[in-house]
Protein backbone atom coordinates (compact mmCIF):
# COMPACT_ATOMS: atom_id res chain seq x y z
CA UNK A 1 0.00 0.00 0.00
CA UNK A 2 2.70 2.39 0.37
CA UNK A 3 4.26 1.82 -2.70
CA UNK A 4 0.96 2.57 -4.19
CA UNK A 5 0.57 5.91 -2.18
CA UNK A 6 4.26 6.37 -3.70
CA UNK A 7 2.80 5.77 -7.31
CA UNK A 8 5.98 3.20 -7.43
CA UNK A 9 3.46 0.24 -8.96
CA UNK A 10 4.16 0.21 -13.03
CA UNK A 11 2.66 -1.62 -16.04
CA UNK A 12 -0.31 -0.06 -14.17
CA UNK A 13 -2.63 -0.43 -17.63
CA UNK A 14 -3.71 -3.58 -18.68
CA UNK A 15 -1.61 -5.13 -21.86
CA UNK A 16 -1.37 -8.21 -23.64
CA UNK A 17 1.95 -10.23 -24.35
CA UNK A 18 5.40 -9.61 -22.09
CA UNK A 19 5.07 -7.18 -19.36
CA UNK A 20 8.15 -4.54 -19.87
CA UNK A 21 10.42 -5.04 -17.40
CA UNK A 22 9.61 -8.73 -16.75
CA UNK A 23 11.67 -11.55 -18.10
CA UNK A 24 10.77 -15.32 -18.08
CA UNK A 25 11.68 -16.91 -14.50
CA UNK A 26 11.85 -13.60 -12.51
CA UNK A 27 10.66 -15.02 -9.30
CA UNK A 28 7.63 -13.26 -7.19
CA UNK A 29 7.22 -14.59 -3.33
CA UNK A 30 3.44 -13.24 -2.70
CA UNK A 31 0.58 -12.66 -5.43
CA UNK A 32 0.00 -8.87 -4.43
CA UNK A 33 4.05 -8.07 -6.23
CA UNK A 34 2.70 -9.97 -9.67
CA UNK A 35 0.22 -6.88 -9.38
CA UNK A 36 2.49 -4.26 -8.82
CA UNK A 37 5.05 -4.78 -11.74
CA UNK A 38 1.49 -5.50 -13.75
CA UNK A 39 2.31 -9.17 -14.64
CA UNK A 40 -1.44 -9.90 -13.28
CA UNK A 41 -3.41 -7.56 -11.75
CA UNK A 42 -5.96 -9.41 -9.98
CA UNK A 43 -4.94 -10.15 -6.05
CA UNK A 44 -7.15 -13.07 -5.95
CA UNK A 45 -8.37 -14.48 -9.79
CA UNK A 46 -6.46 -16.97 -11.17
CA UNK A 47 -7.91 -15.10 -14.71
CA UNK A 48 -6.45 -11.65 -15.42
CA UNK A 49 -9.02 -10.28 -18.03
CA UNK A 50 -8.72 -6.53 -20.31
CA UNK A 51 -11.35 -5.33 -22.16
CA UNK A 52 -10.79 -4.07 -26.04
CA UNK A 53 -13.66 -2.57 -27.11
CA UNK A 54 -16.42 -3.88 -25.14
CA UNK A 55 -15.05 -7.45 -25.00
CA UNK A 56 -12.97 -9.14 -22.31
CA UNK A 57 -9.91 -10.95 -23.00
CA UNK A 58 -7.59 -12.85 -20.80
CA UNK A 59 -4.19 -11.75 -20.64
CA UNK A 60 -2.58 -13.83 -17.91
CA UNK A 61 -3.20 -16.82 -15.51
CA UNK A 62 -1.64 -17.50 -12.61
CA UNK A 63 -1.75 -21.36 -12.39
CA UNK A 64 -2.18 -21.92 -8.76
CA UNK A 65 -0.72 -25.87 -8.99
CA UNK A 66 -3.69 -26.83 -6.04
CA UNK A 67 -5.16 -29.62 -7.17
CA UNK A 68 -8.14 -28.49 -5.68
CA UNK A 69 -8.88 -26.25 -8.87
CA UNK A 70 -7.79 -29.38 -11.73
CA UNK A 71 -5.12 -27.60 -12.89
CA UNK A 72 -2.12 -29.82 -14.13
CA UNK A 73 0.84 -29.81 -16.49
CA UNK A 74 0.08 -32.30 -18.80
CA UNK A 75 3.86 -31.81 -20.39
CA UNK A 76 5.95 -28.89 -19.52
CA UNK A 77 5.16 -26.69 -22.84
CA UNK A 78 1.41 -27.63 -22.17
CA UNK A 79 -1.06 -26.66 -19.51
CA UNK A 80 -4.22 -27.66 -18.58
CA UNK A 81 -6.44 -24.98 -16.76
CA UNK A 82 -9.32 -25.26 -15.26
CA UNK A 83 -11.85 -22.31 -15.25
CA UNK A 84 -13.41 -19.63 -12.60
CA UNK A 85 -16.21 -20.46 -10.75
CA UNK A 86 -18.08 -22.01 -7.54
CA UNK A 87 -16.97 -25.40 -6.28
CA UNK A 88 -20.37 -26.00 -5.24
CA UNK A 89 -22.09 -25.05 -8.62
CA UNK A 90 -21.58 -26.24 -12.59
CA UNK A 91 -18.58 -23.34 -14.21
CA UNK A 92 -19.71 -20.98 -16.59
CA UNK A 93 -18.74 -19.93 -20.00
CA UNK A 94 -18.52 -16.18 -18.49
CA UNK A 95 -16.21 -13.55 -16.80
CA UNK A 96 -12.46 -14.85 -16.74
CA UNK A 97 -13.63 -18.27 -19.18
CA UNK A 98 -15.60 -16.21 -21.53
CA UNK A 99 -12.45 -13.93 -21.55
CA UNK A 100 -10.23 -16.80 -22.03
CA UNK A 101 -12.13 -18.18 -24.66
CA UNK A 102 -11.81 -15.05 -26.60
CA UNK A 103 -8.16 -14.57 -26.55
CA UNK A 104 -8.56 -18.49 -27.71
CA UNK A 105 -10.61 -16.60 -31.25
CA UNK A 106 -8.15 -13.74 -31.25
CA UNK A 107 -5.21 -15.95 -30.94
CA UNK A 108 -4.03 -13.37 -27.99
CA UNK A 109 -1.08 -14.33 -26.35
CA UNK A 110 -1.59 -15.36 -22.39
CA UNK A 111 0.98 -15.01 -19.60
CA UNK A 112 0.85 -18.03 -17.15
CA UNK A 113 2.28 -17.01 -13.61
CA UNK A 114 3.05 -20.65 -11.91
CA UNK A 115 3.19 -21.07 -8.43
CA UNK A 116 5.84 -23.77 -7.29
CA UNK A 117 7.54 -24.80 -4.26
CA UNK A 118 11.09 -24.15 -4.61
CA UNK A 119 13.70 -26.12 -2.80
CA UNK A 120 15.42 -29.49 -1.91
CA UNK A 121 13.37 -32.21 -0.82
CA UNK A 122 15.36 -33.42 1.75
CA UNK A 123 14.17 -32.36 5.48
CA UNK A 124 17.10 -29.94 6.05
CA UNK A 125 16.06 -27.80 3.55
CA UNK A 126 13.23 -25.09 3.68
CA UNK A 127 11.09 -24.66 0.72
CA UNK A 128 9.43 -21.71 -0.66
CA UNK A 129 6.79 -21.01 -2.38
CA UNK A 130 7.34 -18.63 -5.01
CA UNK A 131 5.78 -17.05 -8.19
CA UNK A 132 7.59 -17.64 -11.56
CA UNK A 133 6.65 -15.77 -14.75
CA UNK A 134 6.70 -18.68 -17.34
CA UNK A 135 6.33 -16.68 -20.21
CA UNK A 136 3.61 -16.64 -23.23
CA UNK A 137 0.87 -19.14 -24.20
CA UNK A 138 -1.95 -19.57 -26.16
CA UNK A 139 -5.21 -21.19 -25.65
CA UNK A 140 -5.70 -24.42 -27.93
CA UNK A 141 -9.25 -25.57 -27.05
CA UNK A 142 -11.16 -25.86 -24.07
CA UNK A 143 -14.13 -28.33 -22.82
CA UNK A 144 -16.64 -29.11 -20.36
CA UNK A 145 -15.04 -31.93 -17.52
CA UNK A 146 -17.15 -32.98 -15.19
CA UNK A 147 -14.76 -33.20 -11.29
CA UNK A 148 -14.60 -35.41 -8.45
CA UNK A 149 -17.31 -33.17 -6.78
CA UNK A 150 -19.73 -33.98 -10.11
CA UNK A 151 -19.74 -30.50 -10.83
CA UNK A 152 -18.70 -29.56 -14.71
CA UNK A 153 -15.69 -27.73 -14.91
CA UNK A 154 -14.23 -25.88 -18.19
CA UNK A 155 -10.97 -27.38 -18.84
CA UNK A 156 -8.52 -24.97 -21.06
CA UNK A 157 -5.94 -26.25 -22.85
CA UNK A 158 -2.55 -23.79 -23.01
CA UNK A 159 0.90 -24.46 -25.24
CA UNK A 160 3.83 -22.30 -24.21
CA UNK A 161 4.11 -20.34 -27.31
CA UNK A 162 7.59 -21.54 -29.23
CA UNK A 163 11.22 -20.41 -28.65
CA UNK A 164 11.14 -18.51 -25.30
CA UNK A 165 13.54 -19.32 -23.48
CA UNK A 166 13.44 -22.39 -20.48
CA UNK A 167 12.10 -20.96 -17.11
CA UNK A 168 13.65 -24.13 -15.15
CA UNK A 169 10.43 -23.51 -12.73
CA UNK A 170 10.89 -27.18 -11.57
CA UNK A 171 14.27 -27.13 -10.01
CA UNK A 172 15.95 -25.22 -7.26
CA UNK A 173 16.73 -22.28 -8.94
CA UNK A 174 19.83 -19.55 -8.97
CA UNK A 175 19.28 -16.31 -7.82
CA UNK A 176 17.31 -14.70 -10.44
CA UNK A 177 16.76 -11.07 -10.69
CA UNK A 178 14.15 -9.89 -8.43
CA UNK A 179 11.89 -7.21 -7.83
CA UNK A 180 14.67 -4.49 -7.33
CA UNK A 181 16.14 -5.51 -10.22
CA UNK A 182 12.79 -3.35 -11.82
CA UNK A 183 13.41 -0.32 -10.29
CA UNK A 184 16.09 0.57 -12.92
CA UNK A 185 13.52 0.90 -15.47
CA UNK A 186 16.12 2.21 -18.13
CA UNK A 187 17.11 -1.08 -19.13
CA UNK A 188 18.35 -0.37 -22.58
CA UNK A 189 15.69 -2.58 -23.80
CA UNK A 190 12.53 -4.18 -22.94
CA UNK A 191 10.84 -1.59 -23.22
CA UNK A 192 7.03 -0.78 -24.84
CA UNK A 193 8.44 1.71 -27.34
CA UNK A 194 5.29 2.95 -27.75
CA UNK A 195 4.94 4.45 -24.05
CA UNK A 196 1.34 2.30 -23.53
CA UNK A 197 -0.10 4.21 -26.66
CA UNK A 198 -0.67 0.86 -28.39
CA UNK A 199 -3.38 -1.86 -26.94
CA UNK A 200 0.02 -3.86 -27.21
CA UNK A 201 3.32 -3.43 -25.84
CA UNK A 202 5.44 -2.94 -28.90
CA UNK A 203 8.63 -4.29 -26.86
CA UNK A 204 12.27 -3.20 -27.80
CA UNK A 205 14.52 -5.69 -27.54
CA UNK A 206 18.57 -5.88 -28.81
CA UNK A 207 20.60 -9.10 -28.19
CA UNK A 208 23.63 -8.40 -30.30
CA UNK A 209 24.34 -4.56 -28.39
CA UNK A 210 23.17 -2.34 -25.76
CA UNK A 211 22.10 0.78 -28.85
CA UNK A 212 18.41 1.51 -28.40
CA UNK A 213 16.53 2.79 -31.56
CA UNK A 214 17.09 6.65 -32.27
CA UNK A 215 14.43 9.58 -30.78
CA UNK A 216 11.47 9.74 -32.67
CA UNK A 217 8.06 10.98 -31.37
CA UNK A 218 5.35 7.94 -31.09
CA UNK A 219 2.37 8.23 -32.59
CA UNK A 220 -0.81 5.85 -33.80
CA UNK A 221 -2.40 7.79 -36.40
CA UNK A 222 -1.52 9.44 -39.67
CA UNK A 223 -0.41 13.54 -38.74
CA UNK A 224 -2.10 15.65 -41.37
CA UNK A 225 -1.25 18.58 -41.63
CA UNK A 226 -2.92 22.40 -39.88
CA UNK A 227 -4.54 22.67 -43.56
CA UNK A 228 -5.55 19.49 -44.64
CA UNK A 229 -9.04 19.18 -44.30
CA UNK A 230 -10.70 15.73 -43.59
CA UNK A 231 -14.01 14.99 -45.10
CA UNK A 232 -15.81 12.63 -43.55
CA UNK A 233 -17.36 9.15 -45.99
CA UNK A 234 -21.26 8.52 -45.74
CA UNK A 235 -21.58 5.44 -43.44
CA UNK A 236 -24.11 2.43 -43.61
CA UNK A 237 -26.80 1.53 -41.46
CA UNK A 238 -26.29 -1.70 -40.92
CA UNK A 239 -26.50 -1.59 -36.40
CA UNK A 240 -25.74 -5.04 -36.04
CA UNK A 241 -22.72 -5.86 -37.99
CA UNK A 242 -22.00 -5.58 -41.80
CA UNK A 243 -23.05 -9.13 -42.97
CA UNK A 244 -25.20 -8.32 -45.99
CA UNK A 245 -22.59 -7.76 -48.74
CA UNK A 246 -25.31 -6.77 -51.43
CA UNK A 247 -27.29 -4.19 -48.93
CA UNK A 248 -24.38 -2.85 -47.34
CA UNK A 249 -23.05 0.14 -49.30
CA UNK A 250 -19.51 -0.33 -47.41
CA UNK A 251 -19.63 -3.52 -48.85
CA UNK A 252 -20.83 -2.36 -52.56
CA UNK A 253 -17.92 -0.22 -52.07
CA UNK A 254 -15.62 -3.31 -51.83
CA UNK A 255 -16.75 -4.81 -55.35
CA UNK A 256 -19.98 -6.52 -53.54
CA UNK A 257 -17.93 -8.73 -50.78
CA UNK A 258 -16.31 -8.13 -47.66
CA UNK A 259 -12.44 -7.75 -47.96
CA UNK A 260 -11.95 -9.54 -44.57
CA UNK A 261 -12.92 -13.11 -43.54
CA UNK A 262 -14.35 -13.42 -39.52
CA UNK A 263 -11.19 -13.98 -38.53
CA UNK A 264 -10.19 -10.68 -39.28
CA UNK A 265 -7.60 -11.43 -42.27
CA UNK A 266 -7.72 -9.72 -45.62
CA UNK A 267 -9.18 -12.10 -48.39
CA UNK A 268 -7.68 -10.38 -50.98
CA UNK A 269 -5.41 -7.62 -52.04
CA UNK A 270 -7.23 -4.81 -53.86
CA UNK A 271 -6.57 -1.90 -55.29
CA UNK A 272 -8.60 0.23 -52.17
CA UNK A 273 -10.05 -1.53 -49.38
CA UNK A 274 -12.95 0.65 -47.43
CA UNK A 275 -13.73 0.02 -43.86
CA UNK A 276 -17.04 1.12 -41.94
CA UNK A 277 -15.93 4.20 -40.68
CA UNK A 278 -17.26 7.19 -38.25
CA UNK A 279 -20.73 7.38 -39.87
CA UNK A 280 -21.18 3.64 -40.27
CA UNK A 281 -23.93 2.43 -37.50
CA UNK A 282 -22.34 -0.69 -37.25
CA UNK A 283 -20.65 -1.31 -34.04
CA UNK A 284 -16.63 -1.41 -33.50
CA UNK A 285 -16.45 -5.45 -33.38
CA UNK A 286 -17.76 -5.22 -37.34
CA UNK A 287 -16.04 -7.58 -39.48
CA UNK A 288 -15.16 -5.27 -41.76
CA UNK A 289 -13.14 -2.46 -38.54
CA UNK A 290 -9.80 -4.34 -39.00
CA UNK A 291 -6.80 -2.21 -39.45
CA UNK A 292 -8.77 1.04 -38.13
CA UNK A 293 -8.23 -1.03 -34.54
CA UNK A 294 -4.49 -0.88 -34.79
CA UNK A 295 -1.96 -3.36 -34.28
CA UNK A 296 -2.93 -6.43 -32.28
CA UNK A 297 0.10 -8.71 -32.16
CA UNK A 298 3.03 -8.49 -29.61
CA UNK A 299 5.21 -6.89 -32.09
CA UNK A 300 9.19 -6.58 -31.12
CA UNK A 301 11.18 -3.90 -32.39
CA UNK A 302 15.03 -5.99 -32.96
CA UNK A 303 18.19 -5.30 -33.58
CA UNK A 304 19.43 -7.34 -37.11
CA UNK A 305 23.17 -7.58 -38.12
CA UNK A 306 23.12 -5.68 -40.84
CA UNK A 307 19.94 -3.68 -41.45
CA UNK A 308 19.69 -1.49 -38.58
CA UNK A 309 16.46 -2.03 -36.63
CA UNK A 310 13.78 -5.06 -37.99
CA UNK A 311 10.53 -6.02 -36.39
CA UNK A 312 8.86 -9.61 -35.82
CA UNK A 313 5.94 -10.87 -33.67
CA UNK A 314 6.56 -12.76 -30.47
CA UNK A 315 4.23 -15.14 -31.99
CA UNK A 316 2.60 -16.96 -35.06
CA UNK A 317 0.94 -14.46 -37.80
CA UNK A 318 -1.51 -16.41 -39.46
CA UNK A 319 -1.66 -15.08 -43.53
CA UNK A 320 -3.78 -11.80 -44.37
CA UNK A 321 -3.50 -10.11 -40.68
CA UNK A 322 -3.41 -7.20 -40.42
CA UNK A 323 0.20 -6.12 -38.87
CA UNK A 324 0.26 -1.80 -38.69
CA UNK A 325 -0.44 1.24 -40.08
CA UNK A 326 2.44 3.11 -41.95
CA UNK A 327 2.04 6.12 -39.25
CA UNK A 328 4.05 9.44 -40.06
CA UNK A 329 3.56 12.90 -41.26
CA UNK A 330 1.49 13.75 -44.13
CA UNK A 331 3.42 15.63 -46.73
CA UNK A 332 3.53 17.21 -50.10
CA UNK A 333 6.36 15.45 -52.37
CA UNK A 334 7.75 18.64 -52.74
CA UNK A 335 8.34 19.45 -48.91
CA UNK A 336 9.42 16.02 -48.90
CA UNK A 337 12.30 16.30 -51.32
CA UNK A 338 13.47 18.99 -48.62
CA UNK A 339 13.50 16.97 -45.67
CA UNK A 340 17.16 16.02 -44.90
CA UNK A 341 16.83 12.04 -43.92
CA UNK A 342 15.14 10.22 -46.74
CA UNK A 343 15.08 6.82 -44.87
CA UNK A 344 11.63 7.16 -43.62
CA UNK A 345 9.61 8.14 -46.64
CA UNK A 346 6.45 6.11 -48.15
CA UNK A 347 5.50 7.74 -51.26
CA UNK A 348 1.86 7.78 -51.53
CA UNK A 349 1.42 7.51 -55.74
CA UNK A 350 3.83 7.36 -58.66
CA UNK A 351 2.74 11.09 -59.76
CA UNK A 352 2.65 14.29 -57.99
CA UNK A 353 0.81 14.40 -54.86
CA UNK A 354 1.50 13.11 -51.20
CA UNK A 355 4.38 11.11 -48.85
CA UNK A 356 4.52 9.83 -45.43
CA UNK A 357 7.58 11.02 -43.58
CA UNK A 358 8.02 8.51 -40.21
CA UNK A 359 11.65 10.18 -39.33
CA UNK A 360 10.19 12.08 -36.50
CA UNK A 361 6.67 10.87 -35.91
CA UNK A 362 6.45 7.12 -36.66
CA UNK A 363 4.81 4.00 -35.07
CA UNK A 364 6.29 0.19 -35.25
CA UNK A 365 5.97 0.53 -38.89
CA UNK A 366 8.72 2.98 -39.33
CA UNK A 367 11.05 -0.21 -38.55
CA UNK A 368 9.96 -2.46 -40.80
CA UNK A 369 12.81 -3.16 -43.29
CA UNK A 370 12.49 -3.98 -47.10
CA UNK A 371 12.92 -7.37 -48.49
CA UNK A 372 13.18 -8.67 -52.09
CA UNK A 373 11.13 -12.22 -51.29
CA UNK A 374 8.81 -9.86 -48.09
CA UNK A 375 5.64 -11.81 -46.24
CA UNK A 376 3.68 -8.40 -45.97
CA UNK A 377 2.51 -6.02 -48.51
CA UNK A 378 1.09 -2.14 -48.38
CA UNK A 379 -2.68 -2.08 -49.14
CA UNK A 380 -4.77 0.83 -49.45
CA UNK A 381 -7.08 1.60 -46.75
CA UNK A 382 -9.82 4.27 -46.44
CA UNK A 383 -12.37 4.60 -43.66
CA UNK A 384 -12.40 8.13 -42.08
CA UNK A 385 -11.95 9.81 -44.99
CA UNK A 386 -12.72 9.16 -48.92
CA UNK A 387 -9.60 11.43 -49.92
CA UNK A 388 -8.30 8.60 -52.50
CA UNK A 389 -4.65 10.94 -52.59
CA UNK A 390 -3.69 10.17 -49.02
CA UNK A 391 -5.02 6.50 -48.45
CA UNK A 392 -4.10 4.60 -44.74
CA UNK A 393 -1.22 2.22 -45.84
CA UNK A 394 -1.68 -0.64 -43.99
CA UNK A 395 0.79 -4.09 -44.05
CA UNK A 396 -0.53 -7.58 -43.87
CA UNK A 397 0.54 -10.73 -44.05
CA UNK A 398 0.79 -12.31 -47.28
CA UNK A 399 1.57 -15.68 -46.06
CA UNK A 400 1.65 -17.66 -42.70
CA UNK A 401 4.52 -16.30 -40.65
CA UNK A 402 6.62 -18.19 -38.13
CA UNK A 403 7.10 -16.74 -34.73
CA UNK A 404 10.06 -14.14 -34.65
CA UNK A 405 10.72 -14.06 -38.26
CA UNK A 406 11.42 -10.51 -39.66
CA UNK A 407 8.49 -8.98 -40.95
CA UNK A 408 9.21 -7.85 -44.41
CA UNK A 409 7.53 -5.43 -47.48
CA UNK A 410 8.80 -4.68 -51.19
CA UNK A 411 9.83 -0.83 -50.59
CA UNK A 412 9.36 -0.89 -54.33
CA UNK A 413 12.11 1.73 -54.80
CA UNK A 414 12.50 2.29 -59.13
CA UNK A 415 16.28 1.41 -59.79
CA UNK A 416 18.07 4.86 -61.01
CA UNK A 417 15.33 7.33 -60.01
CA UNK A 418 16.93 8.04 -56.95
CA UNK A 419 18.62 11.52 -57.27
CA UNK A 420 21.32 13.19 -54.82
CA UNK A 421 21.11 17.27 -54.79
CA UNK A 422 23.69 17.48 -57.58
CA UNK A 423 21.83 15.22 -59.96
CA UNK A 424 23.60 12.01 -59.70
CA UNK A 425 21.87 8.78 -59.48
CA UNK A 426 21.67 7.44 -56.11
CA UNK A 427 22.18 3.69 -55.21
CA UNK A 428 21.76 1.96 -51.80
CA UNK A 429 22.76 -2.00 -51.34
CA UNK A 430 20.24 -4.08 -50.29
CA UNK A 431 21.04 -6.81 -47.57
CA UNK A 432 17.43 -8.54 -47.25
CA UNK A 433 19.79 -12.30 -48.08
CA UNK A 434 16.96 -13.53 -49.95
CA UNK A 435 17.92 -16.07 -52.68
CA UNK A 436 16.16 -13.31 -55.04
CA UNK A 437 17.86 -10.48 -53.79
CA UNK A 438 18.59 -7.92 -56.91
CA UNK A 439 21.43 -6.91 -54.50
CA UNK A 440 19.81 -2.81 -54.67
CA UNK A 441 17.26 -1.05 -52.73
CA UNK A 442 17.68 1.92 -55.40
C1 LIG B 1 11.99 2.59 -42.86
S1 LIG B 1 13.59 2.32 -42.31
C2 LIG B 1 13.53 0.71 -41.67
C3 LIG B 1 14.05 0.64 -40.25
C4 LIG B 1 15.52 0.80 -40.11
N1 LIG B 1 16.21 -0.46 -40.35
C5 LIG B 1 15.91 1.38 -38.75
O1 LIG B 1 16.87 0.89 -38.14
O2 LIG B 1 15.26 2.32 -38.29
C6 LIG B 1 14.38 2.17 -43.87
C7 LIG B 1 15.89 2.09 -43.81
O3 LIG B 1 16.32 0.83 -43.25
C8 LIG B 1 17.43 0.32 -44.00
N2 LIG B 1 16.99 -0.88 -44.71
C9 LIG B 1 15.75 -1.39 -44.76
N3 LIG B 1 15.74 -2.52 -45.48
C10 LIG B 1 16.98 -2.73 -45.91
C11 LIG B 1 17.59 -3.74 -46.73
N4 LIG B 1 16.92 -4.78 -47.22
N5 LIG B 1 18.91 -3.62 -46.99
C12 LIG B 1 19.63 -2.58 -46.49
N6 LIG B 1 19.12 -1.61 -45.71
C13 LIG B 1 17.80 -1.67 -45.43
C14 LIG B 1 17.79 1.41 -44.98
O4 LIG B 1 18.77 2.24 -44.39
C15 LIG B 1 16.51 2.15 -45.18
O5 LIG B 1 16.72 3.47 -45.63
Amino acid sequence: MLLKKQQKWVNTKPCFGHVPGVEIGDQFRFRVELALVGLHHEQMAGINHATIEGKEYANSVVDSGLRRYGNRAASPDILLYSGQGQTFEDQKLQRGNLALKNSMDAKYPVRVIRKTILGSVDATTTTKKMYIYDGLYKVRKFWPERSKSGKLSLMFELVRLSRQPDCNHQSITKPRRSLKYLEDNNAETGYDVSGGKEKVPIMVVNEISIEKPANFTYITKIMYPHWYQVSLPEGCDCVGGCSDSIRCPCAVKNGGELPFNEEGSVVRAKKMVYECGPNCKCPPSCQNRVSQHGPRLPLEIFRTKSTGWGVRSQVEIPSGSFICEYAGELLQDKEADLRDNDEYLFDLDDGEGFTIDAAKYGNVGRFINHSCSPNLYAQNVLYDHDDKRVPHVMLFATKKIPALKELSYDYNYKLNRVLDANGNIKMKKCFCGSRKCIGRLY
